[in-house]
C-alpha cells in the first residue's frame, strides 16, 4: 500500500466522531503522519487533541484527499466550507450513509473526483471492510489511492453500482452493532441460566471474538465451522434448533430496515 501521496500532499478529515476517529486511529498506526492530517471538527475529542494532527487549522492548498465523515444531517452545513477544494486536483471520499455522489457533484462541481465509501468501525483495529465506488471523473488512480488509504484499516471491495451501497450500509456498515448486540443478548441469556453477570459477559464476549477470529483465519465456510461445533443430538443442535427457526428472518428484517433507512437518507 502506498500512502506517500497522502503524507506528501495531506489528508483533510471533515468530521472526526466515531467513524472518523476509528479510521484516523488506524491510519496513524499504519504510517500516516499526524503532521499530514488536517481535521475540521467543532467538537474535537480529548483523544483527537492528543494525536498531534492539525486541528481546525488553515487547510493545505492541494491535499491528496478530503475524507468527509460528518453525519448526513450535518452535510449541508459542513461541506460548502470545502467547496474551493473541488477543483479537480483533490479526491473527495465520503463515508456518509445515504449522501449520494450526485449531491457532492452539486456542491463541489462535476469536475471533482468523488468516491463514495462505506466502512465500519473495526477499522480502528485494522479489521474494517469498506465498499467503494466512484463518479465518472474518478480515475483508476483515484480508486487506487482511496483503496490504499482504506486498506490501511482493513479490506476494500469495489462496487460497480452506487445503488448497492445502501445494502452494504445495512449489512457491513451497521453490522458491527448487530454483533455487539449479540454479545449483550448472549450474556443476558447466560445470566438467565444461572451465571453471574460479569462471568456471563466475559464468556459471551470471548466466544464472539474467538468465533470471529476462527472465521477470519480458517479456510472453512461459516456453515462448516457451525457444523464442526454441532455434535449429533448434542447441546449445540438443541440450541440451534431454536436459533435457526428465528434468526434468518430476524436478520433479514434487520438488514432490510437499515438498508431502507440508508435509502431514505439519500432522498
Ligand atoms: N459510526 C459508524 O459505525 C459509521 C458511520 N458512518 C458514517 O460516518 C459519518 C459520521 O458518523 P459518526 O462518526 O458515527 O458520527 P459522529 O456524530 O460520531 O461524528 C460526526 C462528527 O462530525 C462533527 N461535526 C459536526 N458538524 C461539523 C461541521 N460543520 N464540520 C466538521 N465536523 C462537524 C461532530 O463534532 C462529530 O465529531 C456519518 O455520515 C455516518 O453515516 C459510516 C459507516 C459506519
Ligand atoms: O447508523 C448509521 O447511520 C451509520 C451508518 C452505518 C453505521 N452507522
Amino acid at each position: 500500500m502506498d500512502l506517500s501521496e497522502v503524507n506528501a500532499r495531506g489528508l483533510v478529515l471533515l468530521g472526526c466522531g466515531k467513524m472518523g476517529s476509528a479510521m484516523l486511529e488506524g491510519w496513524l498506526a499504519q504510517g500516516v503522519r499526524a503532521a499530514s492530517v488536517w481535521v475540521q471538527d467543532p467538537h474535537p475529542s480529548a483523544w483527537l487533541q492528543s494525536t498531534g494532527v492539525q486541528l481546525n487549522a488553515g487547510l493545505p492548498p492541494d491535499p491528496a484527499i478530503v475524507l468527509v465523515a460528518v453525519k448526513p444531517q450535518m452535510m449541508a452545513d459542513a461541506l460548502p466550507s470545502l467547496a474551493a477544494l473541488g477543483n479537480g486536483a483533490t479526491l473527495f471520499v465520503s463515508v456518509a450513509a445515504g449522501t449520494t455522489i450526485g449531491y457532492y457533484e452539486q456542491v463541489l462541481g462535476a469536475q471533482t473526483p468523488i468516491i463514495r465509501a462505506m466502512p465500519n468501525t473495526p477499522a480502528a483495529v485494522a479489521r474494517g471492510i469498506t465498499a467503494i465506488c466512484g463518479n465518472p471523473v474518478a480515475t483508476a488512480a483515484h480508486l487506487d489511492l482511496a483503496e490504499a488509504l482504506l486498506q490501511a484499516v482493513g479490506k476494500v471491495v469495489r462496487l460497480e453500482d452506487e445503488q448497492q451501497i445502501d445494502a452494504v450500509t445495512g449489512l457491513s456498515g451497521s453490522g458491527p452493532a448487530y454483533v455487539f448486540h449479540m454479545i449483550e443478548a448472549m450474556a443476558k441469556a447466560g445470566e438467565g441460566v444461572g451465571l453471574a453477570p460479569d462471568l456471563a459477559m466475559e464468556l459471551a464476549r470471548a466466544t464472539v471474538c474467538g468465533a470471529g477470529e476462527l472465521a477470519h483465519q480458517s479456510p472453512e465456510s461459516a456453515e462448516q465451522l457451525r457444523v464442526n461445533v454441532t455434535s449429533p443430538n448434542g447441546t449445540t443442535a438443541a440450541g440451534l434448533e431454536v436459533l435457526m427457526a428465528q434468526l434468518p428472518d430476524l436478520m433479514a428484517r434487520t438488514v432490510k430496515a437499515a438498508t431502507t433507512r440508508a435509502q431514505e437518507l439519500g432522498k
